[in-house]
Parts: structure tokens; C-alpha cells; sequence
């Protein structure tokens, strides 16, 4: 359990957040410059709040009231960034077991051969980190701070420097961690696709803030989640059910009681429930079903609320049978279609704009 209420006051930014979470992974997003890294490094103790309480597993690692402050060696903290930071002059054995070098005696271990196993690394292992791959130095930086047996875990932006297919390697790595070696990790990114896969809470920041907090439904489903000068940034998370495949086409049916929508790739067995984010500016909007378009994903609802903001309107749309979408049209689409509130209406969404990456599990009631 990570318990943080901190506050930080620098010459020209104020940090206030608060936030406590026993899963998985909590999740900080926001723009550049929102905290993120600042409030890492707080939990990481590579800076002492000016207000406020850090507590881990019960136990106070920083207190600004009554003076405790648990120096960064001593936390059990382990730390992964975009940059993995491994020793050049060793090999990518002698870096793992640096990291073992930290874990504290009697401490429950986490056996070397489990973690080279789990991230597929022992052909690595006599390679110095220069002759590795972007993704396979984060894999061997990952392995090096499992290794020193952390309570927990911070990861600042670990798959920003990669490429789209090095992420779908490690994303599943990262959800193995959590589940096989159950410790809890505060994992800082500004992709939504990467939160809403991973994240059991997430922790919305703004300008030092905490502007919105709750799960990925919550917190991507809700009007607050983004305003229609960042319409690019503005996404709708979906719970479906998986559902039949379609073999030849390669496609996979997501079921949601508003309609069908046919996702690229596998999504793990039929009856899961997984999340999907889909994007503001990739839902078109109908008055009638459409026929003869290349569309296939069709969601029925009605209008929920209309914001305006000079061309653009953003459309929210509460599906039938559950969950909202937000759809950004142009005010003259609109106005043309008579989309007023409670209007009946469908949502037409495109497959290949669907990111299979962004699939995760969704959470057990
Ligand atoms: N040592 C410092 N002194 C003064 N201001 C700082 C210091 N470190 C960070 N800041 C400021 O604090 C704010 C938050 O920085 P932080 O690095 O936490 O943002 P972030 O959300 O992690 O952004 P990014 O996604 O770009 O890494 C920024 O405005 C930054 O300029």
C-alpha cells in the first residue's frame, strides 16, 4: 500500500498531490510539466517534500511534520526510466546483479533465473549494454531493479524512447512483474494507451495538481478528462467482452451492448472483459445506421451533452447498455444533423484506428 500526500513548493511551481493505492500499478499522467517526475522523485526520496507524508506498507518514509525522512538506500525503492541507465564497463549479467547487491538480507528474494526467465534475457547476459537494443537495455533495467528486491517500484516514462513494437514486447513484461512477483509500481506516462492498459488507478495531474482520480473508466470516461483544445488528446474508454474471431480476416469481434466492434488481432479468449480506448477525433457520427460504408463498428446511444469551442463539438454520447463516447465533430455537422440533447444517434468507429496495444484487462468488480 502507497499512501502520498506531499506538497512542494519550487521558485515557480507549486506541487499538491495526493493520492493512496494497494494493486497494481498506480498510474501518474499528465502533460510535460504536470509533476510527474517531480512527484517520483519525492516517493523516490531524491527530494524532501516542504508539507506532507510519503508511507509505504504501513511504514512512514517521509514525514515533513515529524522529521522522519528515510534516506533513498534505505526505501527499498527500485527505479526504472526512459533512460535505463546501466553501467557501460559491465555486462548485462554484472548489471543485474548490482542490483541484487541492494537487496537487503532476509528479505524475501526474487531468484535471478525467475527475472532472466520472465524478460527473456539470458541470451544477453555476457553482452555489455552498448551492443543491446533500446528495448533490451530497458528489459536488463528492468531486471536490475527487480533484483534488489524493491517494495516497490517507479517507472518514469520507460517505453517513451521506444519503438511501437519494442512497447508491445515489454508492455506485457510489465504486466507479468505485477502479477507473478506482486509488487506494486507508480509508473509515470503521458500515453494513454499505456495507462489504460496497465494502470488500476490512475492519478490525472495539471499544473502540480491532481485534476481527476479513479480507474481508466473513470477517469477517461468523464467529461473532465480533456477539453476541445486538446481534442487530439481526448479519448473514450470502452469495457467490452471478447467474442468470436474472425480467422481469415484476422479480426477479432469486441462485444458492447450499444454494437459490435471487429478489432485487428487476437484479444485473449471469448467471455474477457478488456478495455479499449477510442479516440474523440476517430468517431463519426449518424442519425441512421449507416449501410454501404467501409465502417463496420456501429454503437447506438443518444446525445448526453454537446460542448462548443469555435469549428468543434465535442459530442458525448451515453451508449445503450452502458459507458460513454465522446465524439468531436465540426459545429456545422451538428447543427446540420440537429444533434440536440437525448437525440438518438450512432457511433460510427474505424477499426484500423483502434490501437490493439491499448487492450487491457479490464478490472474485477
Ligand atoms: N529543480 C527544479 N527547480 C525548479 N523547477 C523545477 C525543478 N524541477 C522541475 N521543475 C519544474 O516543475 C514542473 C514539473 O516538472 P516535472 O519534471 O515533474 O514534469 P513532468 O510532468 O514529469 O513532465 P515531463 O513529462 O516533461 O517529464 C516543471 O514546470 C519544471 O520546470
Amino acid at each position: 500500500m502507497i499512501e502520498v500526500r506531499v506538497g512542494l513548493d519550487l521558485a515557480t511551481f507549486k506541487l499538491d498531490v495526493a493520492f493512496a493505492d494497494g494493486r497494481g500499478i498506480t498510474a501518474l499522467f499528465g502533460q510535460s510539466g504536470s509533476g510527474k517526475s517531480l512527484t517520483l522523485s519525492l516517493i523516490a526520496g531524491l527530494r524532501r517534500p516542504d508539507r506532507g507524508f510519503i508511507k509505504l506498507d504501513g511504514e512512514l518514509l517521509v514525514d515533513v511534520e515529524k522529521r522522519i525522512f528515510v534516506r533513498p538506500h534505505r526505501r527499498r525503492i527500485g527505479l526504472v526510466f526512459q533512460d535505463s541507465n546501466l553501467f557501460p564497463h559491465l555486462s548485462v549479467q554484472q548489471n543485474l546483479l548490482f542490483g541484487r547487491w541492494f537487496a537487503p538480507r532476509g528479505a524475501r528474494q526474487i531468484e535471478f533465473d525467475a527475472v532472466v526467465e520472465t524478460l527473456g534475457i539470458r541470451p544477453l547476459l555476457s553482452r555489455r549494454p552498448a551492443r543491446l537494443s533500446g528495448g533490451e537495455r530497458q528489459r536488463v533495467a528492468i531486471g536490475r531493479a527487480l533484483l534488489s528486491c524493491p517494495r516497490l517500484l517507479l517507472f518514469d516514462e520507460p517505453l517513451a524512447a521506444l519503438d511501437t513494437a519494442r512497447k508491445l514486447e515489454i508492455l506485457p513484461l510489465i504486466e507479468r512483474i505485477r502479477d507473478d512477483f506482486k509488487i506494486p509500481i507508480v509508473y509515470v506516462s503521458h500515453a494513454v494507451e499505456e495507462v489504460v492498459r496497465l494502470a488500476s488507478l490512475v492519478v490525472v495531474l495539471e499544473n502540480g495538481k491532481v485534476k481527476a482520480i479513479g480507474d481508466a473508466n473513470e477517469v477517461f470516461g468523464a467529461a473532465a478528462a480533456g477539453s476541445l483544445e486538446d481534442r487530439f488528446d481526448r479519448s473514450s474508454v470502452l469495457t467490452v467482452t471478447v467474442g468470436g474471431s474472425n480467422a481469415a480476416y484476422e479480426l477479432t469481434q469486441l462485444k458492447h451492448p450499444a454494437g459490435t466492434i471487429w478489432l485487428a488481432g487476437p484479444a485473449g479468449p471469448p467471455g474477457r472483459s478488456v478495455r479499449i480506448v477510442v479516440k474523440a477525433t476517430d468517431v463519426v457520427l449518424a442519425k441512421e445506421s449507416p449501410h454501404d460504408v467501409s465502417i463496420r463498428n456501429v454503437l447506438s446511444g443518444a446525445v448526453e451533452s454537446i460542448e462548443t469551442q469555435g469549428p468543434f463539438a465535442m459530442v458525448e454520447v451515453a451508449l445503450d447498455g452502458g459507458g460513454r463516447l465522446a465524439a468531436v465533430a465540426t459545429r456545422l455537422a451538428v447543427d446540420e444533423l440537429h444533434l440536440d440533447r437525448g437525440a438518438k444517434v450512432f457511433a460510427l468507429i474505424k477499426s484500423t484506428a483502434l490501437d490493439e496495444r491499448a487492450v487491457g484487462e479490464a478490472p474485477r468488480p
